[in-house]
């Protein structure tokens, strides 16, 4: 059998299918972006048949750049933007709502009732989550009570929940399939880490019928073939991870204590913990990093809504940039005097603060600060995030003490930022040759899955190092910078 793997990476603003080789080189490519709907402030919606459409089409331009056929692929792996939630019509195949995306807010007066009700603490025992609009479940009940009819039809079993991979099965299968994987169904609120199964007396809290759910599988089971039709013919699918999941695999943290983070439009940093569920005391997520032939590995997560984003929001809010990596060569040459921060919480704050009210804001300013200084601001925000980040996760788990970061995403390509994090982190970052380790991850799930690709320490051993940022700054500079973004949170949830 060929060593050909294909990977659906179906992100937030855009997918991509990526076909890699035995050596793990990347063949061919496919990438479309889509719409984003903001129908009112703080919701974010997608149309499931957008991205559809673009999967679909991303997979064939890739088979043509690779001048493969589909029967040259040994396997599929689908790795996806998470808790986005869809929910369609068994019979149709037709969704009854837009996709309700991750950030969207829509659903944070249900959270504020939860929260009064005392329901947090089950909600961080059973599933390893904290109460936030973030997470699928609310966002289930709130298509469930808005769309005419749909709780009725939902209770007799006519409608499917999906996250996307989930959908993305049910459509690729031509409607045999409905499954997800454990990654994505442990951010659903609704699943309980601990027993690996969808939870009764979660599904009573959060009002969601059991007959809406897919069933769970591990991130390396078998979910089917493509229908024949799609792509000219049936190819297995052999692994499914959520893209923060699949990044942990691509980037080879296999080990507790090591760490990954990934900075696309958001950031998400995780620490594999092996097989110890940790309780984080400073409110990071705790959640299965993958589940590999009935075997857990766990991890502590902390979850940053806005990275990239703020750079986007430079180029097309602003009109600041024109392109993203613009940012970098003028955060370097902005003035070292002026201390201006910039708190991108757009849609909230994430970890460790998880205030779904906080909105963003610039600090400092005076009549000398100009663009630069502004781009600094935005590309030091992720930096000073992910310290926040990584001092909570030393605080949970000892073994994070003297962890390298691995990173991977958009944002990584900016020499600048990686150094600045390096500095502010006090500690190395690593960035691999391969930056499309999402969609290796996936691919590496599907390859080893369908007997063409190595086990954990052959692929590990493969993982190559482009460049190391060490740490630089002196703990004078490091400490007064902190200080100054602590002062700029601390004014941004106190407004
Ligand atoms: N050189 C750069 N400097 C800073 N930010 C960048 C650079 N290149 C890309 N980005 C940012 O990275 C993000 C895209 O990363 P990507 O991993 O494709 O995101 P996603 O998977 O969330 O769609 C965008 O938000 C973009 O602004
Ligand atoms: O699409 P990304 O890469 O921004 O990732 C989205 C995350 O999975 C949301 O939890």
């Amino acid at each position: 059998m060929s060593g050909y793997v294909l990977a659906i990476d179906q992100g937030t603003t855009s997918s991509r299918a990526i076909v890699f080789d035995d050596h793990f080189r990347i063949v061919g490519i496919g990438q479309k972006e889509f719409p984003q709907h903001f129908p009112r402030s703080g919701w974010v919606e997608h149309d499931p048949e957008d991205i559809w459409n673009s999967v679909v089409e991303t997979i064939r331009s890739a088979l043509a750049d690779a001048s493969l056929s589909a029967s040259d692929i040994a396997a599929i792996g689908i790795t996806n933007q998470r808790e986005t939630v869809v929910v369609w019509d068994r019979a149709s195949g037709k969704p009854i709502h837009n996709a309700v995306v991750w950030q969207d807010r829509r659903t944070s007066d249900i959270c504020r009732r939860l929260r009064e009700d005392g329901a947090e603490e089950l909600l961080i025992e059973k599933t390893g989550l904290l109460v936030d609009p973030y997470f699928s479940g609310t966002k289930i009940a709130w298509i469930l009570d808005h769309v005419e009819g749909a709780r009725a039809r939902a209770e007799n079993g006519d409608l499917a929940f999906g996250t996307i991979d989930s959908f993305l099965l049910w459509r690729l299968t031509g409607g045999k399939v409905h499954a997800t994987d454990t990654t994505n169904a442990c951010r659903t609120q609704l699943f309980d880490i601990s027993r690996h199964e969808w939870d009764e007396e979660l599904l009573k809290l959060l009002n969601v019928p059991a007959a809406l759910l897919p069933e769970v599988k591990d991130c390396d089971a078998d979910f089917g073939t493509t229908d024949g039709s799609l792509f000219g013919a049936a190819i297995p699918i052999r692994g499914i991870a959520g893209d923060q999941h699949a990044a942990t695999l691509g980037q080879a943290c296999f080990s507790p204590g090591m760490l990954k983070s990934t900075y696309g439009t958001g950031c998400f940093a995780v620490l594999n913990t092996g097989e110890t569920k940790v309780r984080s005391t400073s409110r990071l997520l705790t959640t299965i990093a993958y589940r590999l032939s009935g075997k857990t590995s766990y991890a502590l997560e902390g979850s940053i809504f806005v990275a990239g984003a703020a750079v986007q929001w430079l180029r097309d809010g602003l009109g600041l940039v024109d392109r993203a990596e613009e940012t970098g060569p003028m955060a370097a040459s902005a003035d070292d005097d002026e201390d201006v921060v910039m708190v991108p919480a757009f849609t909230g704050l994430g970890a460790p603060w998880w205030n779904a009210d906080a909105r963003g804001a610039i600090y400092g300013l005076t009549r000398k600060s100009g663009p630069k200084e502004i781009a600094r601001a935005a590309l030091e925000a992720t930096c000073f995030q992910t310290a926040d980040l990584l001092r909570a996760m030393r605080t949970d788990f000892a073994e994070a003490s003297d962890t390298i970061l691995r990173v991977d995403g958009g944002m990584v390509a900016s020499d600048w930022t990686m150094q600045r994090l390096a500095d502010l982190l006090d500690a190395p970052v690593d960035r691999p040759v391969v930056l499309e380790t999402t969609a290796l991850g996936a691919a590496w799930l599907a390859g080893h899955a369908a007997g063409v690709w190595p086990g954990q320490e052959g692929f590990g051993a493969r993982w190559k190092l482009e460049r190391r940022f060490e740490p630089q700054m002196s703990a004078v500079e490091r400490g007064a910078r902190l200080t100054l973004w602590e002062n700029a949170i601390k004014r941004t949830l106190a407004a």
